[in-house]
C-alpha cells in the first residue's frame, strides 16, 4: 500500500492495472478495508486502473483527529467524501467509476450528490441514503470506545453474511471479522459517529450520474427496500438484487462482479 500525507491524516491506497486505463475505485464498509475488494480488483485491473483505498479510522489509513477530540467527536460523511477528492486530487485524476459498499455506498452518494463532475458511473452496494439510527450508531460509538472492537465483531458475521455462507465459506468469514477485530475503536467510533449525523433523503435526487444500485435480498442492515428507495429517486438508477446478505461483494462475488463489469462497460 502507499501513503498519501503519512502521519494522523494518511490515506493508504493501492493502485493497480495499466497505465491511462480509465480509473475504478473501490470504498469499503464499516470496519472493514481495501483488501475487502480483492477479487474485484484481481479481474478487473486486468484492463482498468483500480484505486482502493481504506477510509478513515481504518487498515492503514490515520485516524485524522478522532482522538484529538476525544470521546464523542466523530468523523462527518462531508470528510469520507472529502478523503476521496483529496486522493483523486493528489494522484491527478479527474473523473472515476466509483464503488462503495454500506459505508462506502454512502460515501459515493455524497460524491453524486457534492462532486458529480469527478464521477463517470456510480454503483451504490449494500447502502442507504440514511443507515440506522443516530441512537443506534452513538450507542454502538460507545460500546467500542467502553470495551474495544471484541463484542461488535462477535456480531459482526451474523449482521454480513446469512447462515449458508457461514456455514460453506469460514475461512472467508473469519478474514472480514479479522479486519474488524484490528480496526482501531478510536476510528470505528468515529465512523460510527459520521454515520449517526449521515442523512441524504432530501439530497439524492441531486444525482445525476449514472447509478447501479446493488440490493442483497437478504441483508438485515441495508434492505431491498432502502435500495428500491434510492431507485425511484434517483434519475435514471438500475437496481439489482442479489442472492446475498449485507456484504453482497462477497457473499454474491460472481454475480456482484458481473453486474459491475457489466455496467462499467
Ligand atoms: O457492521 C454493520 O453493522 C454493517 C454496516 C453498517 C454500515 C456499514 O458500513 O456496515
Amino acid at each position: 500500500m502507499r501513503l498519501l500525507d503519512p502521519g494522523a491524516r494518511q490515506l493508504a491506497y493501492t493502485l493497480e492495472g495499466p497505465e491511462g486505463a480509465p480509473v475504478v475505485m473501490f470504498s469499503n464498509s464499516l470496519g472493514t478495508t481495501a483488501s475487502s475488494w480483492q477479487p474485484q480488483a484481481d479481474l478487473l485491473s486486468r484492463h482498468l486502473r483500480v484505486l482502493r483505498y481504506d477510509t478513515r479510522g481504518h487498515g492503514m489509513s490515520g485516524l485524522a483527529g478522532a482522538q484529538a477530540h476525544g470521546p464523542g467527536r466523530g468523523y462527518t460523511l462531508a470528510q469520507l467524501g472529502g478523503d476521496v477528492l483529496r486522493l483523486l486530487d493528489a494522484l491527478d485524476i479527474e473523473t472515476v467509476d466509483f464503488c462503495g459498499i454500506s459505508m462506502g455506498g454512502l460515501t459515493g452518494l455524497w460524491l453524486g450528490v457534492h462532486a458529480g463532475p469527478r464521477l463517470r458511473r456510480l454503483v451504490v452496494a449494500n447502502s442507504a441514503a440514511r443507515i440506522g439510527t443516530a441512537e443506534g450508531w452513538t450507542a454502538r460509538a460507545d460500546q467500542v470506545l467502553a470495551q474495544g472492537m471484541d463484542p461488535i465483531a462477535a456480531g459482526a458475521a451474523e449482521r454480513w453474511f446469512t447462515p449458508d455462507f457461514r456455514a460453506r465459506v469460514p475461512a472467508a468469514v473469519d478474514g472480514l471479522v479479522g479486519q474488524l477485530q484490528a480496526c482501531d475503536p478510536q476510528g470505528y467510533a468515529a465512523c460510527c459517529l459520521a454515520l449517526a449525523e449521515a442523512d441524504l433523503r432530501a439530497e439524492l435526487a441531486a444525482i445525476s450520474v449514472p447509478t447501479l444500485l446493488v440490493a442483497g435480498r437478504e441483508d438485515p442492515v441495508t434492505t431491498v427496500d432502502d435500495a428500491r428507495w434510492m431507485e425511484a429517486r434517483i434519475a435514471g438508477a438500475e437496481c439489482v438484487e442479489l442472492p446475498a446478505s449485507h456484504l453482497s461483494s462477497v457473499e454474491a462475488e460472481p454475480e456482484f462482479t458481473r453486474h459491475l463489469q457489466r455496467f462499467l462497460e
